[in-house]
């Protein structure tokens, strides 16, 4: 990485995933100049903590964009389709993590070890999308085995943890859990149902086609990202009760019959994967994925029911590579290799 510095704005600084950038930022000592944390009216004038100093926080109504070269954006959809043009008009890269932007065909997906390539149409829109954390971690794990034997159809079940829905939905899972330990009516807000001791089929909106929109976003993206429509990928996305990280059971159907060994072999030289190749050395959310940036894979099995099938659990921290990480890793590449 080049000496310069790059002054960053993060949008949505006071929330889950804008206060994992602000850490990886600087836990990766990336090369910023100034940073300038910026969230809505309801937090202006609070403060955040960058490398020893508190940063006061800015309504991003009234921030000048031409102040800085990098804007890091997870405040929400609605908030990146006002402001990322807004941004990028004045010469800013937007790189932004909501999903407002990211079936745009001209607007680059990309997620470091998969696609790097990706990030050259930059400066189509000056914006960059990241992709969805369920759709990263998977095609982390994933890519490296395309590459090598051709994925013909992908079935994933996820199991996703109450932090991917923000900062309220984890305080709601810990006022659930008091609730019911201390035998009070549970109060629902921010799922569909309790959360609490229980597991919820639907994450996102139920589309038309019956699968909800977390899950659409996996076959969007993977087709998108894999440069490939071929692929079929048929998931069901699942909330768990579990603060921080995603688990996914993957079925993959291969183009021709390829060996449990053959697999691991692929994926202990794959990037950003650690894998556990022991039958009962297994990764959990837990006890590996939560507070780290790889993507682990375990129970690597060939499927007893299908020639070319192989089953895998993949889990990842799905705050930080499933967002903010994998931000600050493009955020990374653009320095190296465009500003
Ligand atoms: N790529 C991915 O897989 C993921 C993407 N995301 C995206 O990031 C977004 C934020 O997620 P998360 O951090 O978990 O959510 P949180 O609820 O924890 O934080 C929301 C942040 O957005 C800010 N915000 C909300 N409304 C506005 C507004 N009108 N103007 C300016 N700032 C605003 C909040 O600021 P304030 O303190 O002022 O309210 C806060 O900083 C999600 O909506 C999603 O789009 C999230 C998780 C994973
Ligand atoms: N939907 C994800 C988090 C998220 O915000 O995803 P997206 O950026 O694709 O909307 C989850 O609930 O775990």
């Amino acid at each position: 990485m080049s000496e310069q510095k790059i002054n960053v704005a993060v949008l949505g600084a006071t929330g889950l995933v804008g206060q994992n950038i602000i850490e990886i930022l600087e836990e990766r000592n990336f090369p910023v100049g100034q940073l300038f944390p910026l969230a809505s009216k309801r937090s202006a004038g609070t403060t955040i903590s960058f490398k020893g100093k508190e940063i006061e926080v800015i309504d991003v109504d009234t921030f000048d964009w031409t102040q800085v070269q990098i804007g890091l954006f997870s405040a929400g959809s609605a908030v990146s389709e006002k402001y990322a043009p807004i941004a990028a008009d004045e010469g800013v890269v937007v790189i932004d993590n909501t999903s407002f932007y990211r079936y745009e065909p001209e607007i680059p997906l990309v997620i470091p070890e998969v696609n790097p390539g990706a990030l050259v149409d930059f400066r189509n829109r000056n914006i960059i999308a990241n992709p969805n954390c369920s759709t990263i971690q998977m095609l982390v794990a994933l890519k490296p085995i395309h590459d090598a034997y051709g994925i013909d159809r992908i079935n994933v079940s996820t199991y996703q943890s109450v932090s991917g829905a923000g900062k309220e939905a984890i305080d709601e899972l810990v006022a659930q859990t008091a609730q019911l330990m201390n035998g009070r009516p549970v109060e629902t807000e921010n799922f569909p149902v309790q959360m609490a001791f229980n597991v919820i089929p639907q994450i996102d909106v139920f589309q038309d086609n019956g699968y909800t929109k977390e899950e659409m976003k996996m076959v969007w993206e993977t087709h998108k990202i894999m440069g490939d429509e071929s692929i079929r990928v048929n998931p069901t996305a699942v909330r768990v009760p579990v603060f921080y990280g995603h688990a996914e059971a993957i079925h993959l159907e291969l183009r021709q019959p390829v060996s449990a060994e053959d697999i691991k072999n692929i994926l202990a030289d794959a990037p950003g994967v650690t894998m556990l190749a022991e039958d009962k050395d297994y990764p959990t959310q837990v006890t590996h994925a939560s507070g780290n940036d790889q993507t682990y894979v375990g129970r690597i099995r060939e499927d007893i029911s299908h020639p070319n099938g192989i089953n895998l659990w993949v889990v990842a921290d799905n705050v930080r590579k499933g967002a903010a990480t994998n931000s600050v890793q493009i955020a990374e590449l653009l320095v190296r290799d465009y500003l």
